[in-house]
């Protein structure tokens, strides 16, 4: 009983991808290169072959060694606001969802510890995420996109007296998570630019980052600040989204600017960072939002700016722009 012959004796689909195979006083270890195959068909393969090598004359054990290869890691994109209450995490949300709909494998992660809102959204408030070898498993939704939030780790308030690092290694706990095959990691950041977001750039370099405004003076300043942020640490901004930006009245169907309009198209044009688009002010976003059933997921003509904007970033996706070259 040599190496070869016991070789031979497997099916060739599964001997070319033995790696080494080594003999010694009747026990076999096998190396299997594993790399595509799903989690069931791999222990479907390791049971073949140690059955198959086991019948042979003299073995009498059998060990083999599947490699994996280790799952692509997720690529991230940031979505950030200079302050709170701008619509981040409706943003977050619909975007998820609209490149869903694209035909993307999405996670989101709610990094927000000061007010997590996707367990709204997506509708699993109250489930525990489990834990497996000390990482994370995300929670499903019925969206198919599966989410991890702070609002799933703590009662809702709790997180409120945590204090930097602490916040920080929540999020990285979050982040670092079994994502499976989800493609697209999108982070809802809480406001501002504090210990979350500095954790994040040291420990899980974005591929790139949405900055969400209202038009207004003040708020655009402060995403300024944000867009900053991501600067200095690198990180591509791949565009601003103006939201709540002109509302249509329901009855007579006039349109006016609560918040003011076309702010952020101008600062966008004043730093070269670029625009991707504007989101109405409207109520069928809110309500849709504490339903649980983000606004993307329908045709409604309120949804189309969710659509084009996860269209950009598709493409930009496709063809990122490195930091600093707009
Ligand atoms: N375009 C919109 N039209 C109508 N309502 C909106 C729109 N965008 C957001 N909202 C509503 O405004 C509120 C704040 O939005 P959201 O929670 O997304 O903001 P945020 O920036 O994530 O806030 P926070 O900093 O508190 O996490 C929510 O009730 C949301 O449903």
């Amino acid at each position: 009983m040599d190496e070869q012959s016991l070789k031979a004796r497997l099916p060739d689909s599964i001997a070319e991808r033995v790696r080494n195979i080594v003999v010694k006083e009747g026990r076999v270890t096998l190396v299997l290169d594993a790399s595509g195959f799903e989690p069931d068909r791999r222990s479907g393969i390791e049971s073949a072959v140690k059955e198959i090598i086991g019948e042979a004359d003299g073995v009498t054990e059998v060990r083999v060694a599947m490699m994996a290869d280790k799952p692509a890691a997720p690529t991230i994109i940031a979505v950030g606001s200079g302050k709170g209450g701008v619509g981040k995490s409706t943003l977050t949300a619909n975007l998820a969802v609209a490149l869903k709909r694209m035909g993307k494998k999405v996670g989101v992660v709610d990094a927000d510890v000061y007010g997590p809102s996707q367990p709204t959204i997506f509708d699993n408030k109250g489930a525990k995420p489990e834990a497996r070898d000390e990482k994370l498993v995300p929670v499903p939704s019925r969206h198919g996109i599966s989410v991890l939030s702070m609002g799933h780790l703590v009662e809702p308030g709790q997180a409120l007296a945590w204090r930097g690092p602490m916040a920080g290694n929540a999020m990285a706990q979050l982040v670092d998570a079994h994502w499976g095959d989800v493609e697209l990691l999108l982070i809802d950041l809480p406001p501002g630019t504090g210990d979350v977001q500095l954790t994040m750039l040291s420990k899980f370099k974005p591929a790139g980052a949405v900055i969400v405004s209202t038009p207004q003076d003040l708020a655009l300043i402060d995403a300024q600040r944000a867009a900053n942020l991501f600067d200095s640490g690198k990180v591509p901004i791949i565009g601003l989204v103006e939201n709540m930006s002109g509302y249509a009245c329901p009855s007579c169907g006039e349109v006016s600017n609560p918040f003011g309009t076309g702010g952020v198209e101008a600062a966008s044009d004043a730093t070269d960072i670029p625009f991707l688009g504007r989101i109405p002010l409207a109520i069928d976003i809110r309500t849709s939002s504490d339903a649980g059933e983000p606004l993307a997921g329908s045709d409604s003509p309120d949804a189309e700016a969710f659509h084009a904007i996860a269209g950009k970033l598709a493409a930009w996706l496709d063809n990122p722009v490195p930091a600093g070259a707009n």
